[in-house]
Formats: C-alpha cells, sequence, structure tokens
C-alpha cells in the first residue's frame, strides 16, 4: 500500500451488543497516523454500507475498514469486490466468522494495531443465487434460524443457542435434487451449507478444510437429524471434525446446483435473504483483497 495509505472506516452503530467503547475514538487514538490518512463514517440503514464501500472504491481508497459482524462485513466486501481497494475488519458482531478464519483479533484495540502491521492477501468469494458471501451460505435450518434470529430483538451468542436449541428437533428436512461435482443426485436435506470460511463464527467450524484461496467452495450436507446426530454434529463442529463426522457429507468442488419442489429458506453470511426452489452457488477465486494480520499467509 502506498504511503500514506487512504483509509474510510464503515462503522454499523447497531451491530454486536451494546457496548460504551467509542470506536472512533480507539481508531483515532491507535491507527498508525504516517501509515494511513483515515475517515469514519456511519451506516444510516441496512443496504447503506455497499454503496459508501463502493463509493470509496471508485475514488481510488487503499483500504476500506467494516466495523461490525458478517452482515456489514458482507455489506462491505460486496461494495470492493474486484477492486483494487482491500477489506479491512473490525469485528463487533456475535460471531465474526470471516475475522476469526483470517486470524483478526476478536479485542478491538487489537484488532486495530493489525491493521497497521498486517499485509494484503487476495481471497476467493462466492454467490447463491447471486447475493455474494464470504464466509458461508446455507439452505434449511441455518436460514430457518437467520429468519428467527433476524426478527428477534435480543442478539448475541446466547440467544443463538437457546434458539437453536429450541428450534433443531422441530425443523423437518425436505427432499431436493442436487448436483455437485457433476454428481447429480436427490436427497433429503435438513440443512446444506456452503462455506468459503471455515466457520459459521464463535469457533463453530462447518466446513474445517475450507481454504479461503483455493477456487474451491467447501460444502457440508445433512440429511436428517434426530437429537443423537444432532450432539454428534455440535461436536464436531467445535471439534473441527466434520469433514469426517458420519452424521454428515463433505465436499468440494466449484459450483452447486440444487432444485427443491416446495422452497426452501436461504442466507448468506447469517443474513436471512428468503425462500427459493432453485438454488446456483459458485465460488468467484480470487476476487477480493483483504488485509491480514503479520504472520496470515
Ligand atoms: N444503521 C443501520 N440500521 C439498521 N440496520 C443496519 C444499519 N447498518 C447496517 N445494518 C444491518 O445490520 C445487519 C446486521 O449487522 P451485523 O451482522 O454486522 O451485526 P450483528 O447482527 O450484531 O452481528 P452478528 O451477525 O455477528 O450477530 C446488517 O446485515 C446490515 O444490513
Amino acid at each position: 500500500m502506498p504511503m500514506p495509505a487512504y483509509v474510510r472506516f464503515i462503522i454499523n452503530p447497531t451491530s454486536g451488543t451494546k457496548s460504551r467503547i467509542d470506536v472512533a475514538d480507539r481508531i483515532e487514538q491507535l491507527l498508525n497516523h504516517s501509515k494511513y490518512k483515515h475517515e469514519v463514517v456511519y451506516t444510516d440503514y441496512a443496504g447503506h454500507a455497499p454503496k459508501l464501500a463502493k463509493e470509496a472504491a471508485d475514488k481510488g481508497y487503499d483500504m476500506v475498514v467494516a466495523v461490525g459482524g458478517d452482515g456489514t462485513v458482507n455489506e462491505v466486501a460486496r461494495g470492493l469486490l474486484y477492486s483494487e481497494t482491500a477489506l479491512g475488519v473490525l469485528p463487533k458482531g456475535s460471531g465474526n466468522g470471516l475475522a476469526r478464519h483470517l486470524k483478526i483479533p476478536m479485542g478491538l484495540d487489537a484488532a486495530i494495531k493489525t491493521l497497521n502491521n498486517g499485509h494484503i492477501i487476495t481471497i476467493d468469494s462466492c454467490s447463491i443465487n447471486d447475493h455474494p458471501f464470504f464466509t458461508t451460505a446455507g439452505i434449511g435450518f441455518d436460514a430457518y434460524i437467520s429468519s428467527v434470529f433476524a426478527g428477534n430483538k435480543k442478539r448475541g451468542l446466547k440467544t443463538y443457542v437457546e434458539l437453536v436449541m429450541k428450534e433443531v428437533m422441530n425443523y423437518k428436512h425436505m427432499p431436493v435434487k442436487a448436483k455437485i461435482n457433476d454428481n447429480a443426485f436427490e436427497t433429503d436435506c435438513y440443512v446444506m451449507a456452503f462455506a468459503n470460511a471455515a466457520q459459521y463464527g464463535n469457533n463453530a467450524y462447518i466446513a474445517p478444510l475450507a481454504d479461503i484461496e483455493d477456487g474451491l467452495l467447501d460444502v457440508c450436507l445433512v440429511r436428517k437429524l434426530d437429537l443423537v446426530k444432532a450432539l454428534h454434529l455440535s461436536y464436531c463442529m467445535l471439534t473441527k471434525q466434520l469433514a469426517n463426522a458420519d452424521s454428515a457429507e463433505y465436499f468440494k468442488t466449484t459450483h452447486v446446483k440444487v432444485n427443491t419442489d416446495t422452497p426452501i429458506m436461504y442466507h448468506a453470511d447469517g443474513e436471512f435473504i428468503g425462500e427459493a426452489t432453485e438454488f446456483d452457488v459458485h465460488i468467484n477465486p480470487l476476487s477480493l483483497r483483504v488485509l491480514v494480520p503479520a504472520g496470515m499467509d
């Protein structure tokens, strides 16, 4: 990056649980000002961040830093795709899947210092029915949970876990037709998760083998679920063993197609999108520049 590099911080004031920390003030205090000239802007509404990010990319800013959870990261990154402008992340959500995958510290001060010492890599992104995603997308149960969570006033990990526990046995698998790696098959689908990064967030590893620079999409399919399987899956997610678990099937591919007769819910980076009967999911190799901590390649 040139010296000084021009940086726009985009803060989602609604993300994360309530905190009294003044993020703009911490940035002012800890950012290396001989390296960066910066400005701070705030989102006014959902869907504002892609415009603010694209505007910065069009003006030739060197980096745009998303301050928020994976929803904000998604919106900012969407505005930067295929541009020279790098994404930076100050994690402020409850899951922070992309930040965790990239080994960005969860603490605000440490994450700001990472911006001072980090370097840029180029990562893959993915799309589900033309919605870009950078961490995970999915159809079935995980999308259903994102839809209920979206309407929930309370946020945070505890609320999320309570919700999953309450709903996991009520949700029913659906029959789908899928095509992965030219192999077409019919299957029941409780959840089909598509992963660019290894985890949903909170160290729940839905795709432990995911490499964000390999040009491949990792797919995890759970056909049906009962209580024993649910407990086993949770254990495997938290211990990074899902790729070899009996309760799930794991694929690496570049492109997935899914069809259903009955509409099924889908999400991208944890944000509920809607329902559809056809899904086209693919990888966009090396499409986003990202600043990562020193030592991460
Ligand atoms: N000013 C705003 N007012 C209302 N919604 C906003 C605003 N700015 C952004 N959003 C929306 O907030 C959504 C959630 O943001 P984000 O994921 O960053 O936080 P979070 O939900 O608290 O984090 P997590 O997903 O980790 O729980 C985003 O998808 C975005 O569309």
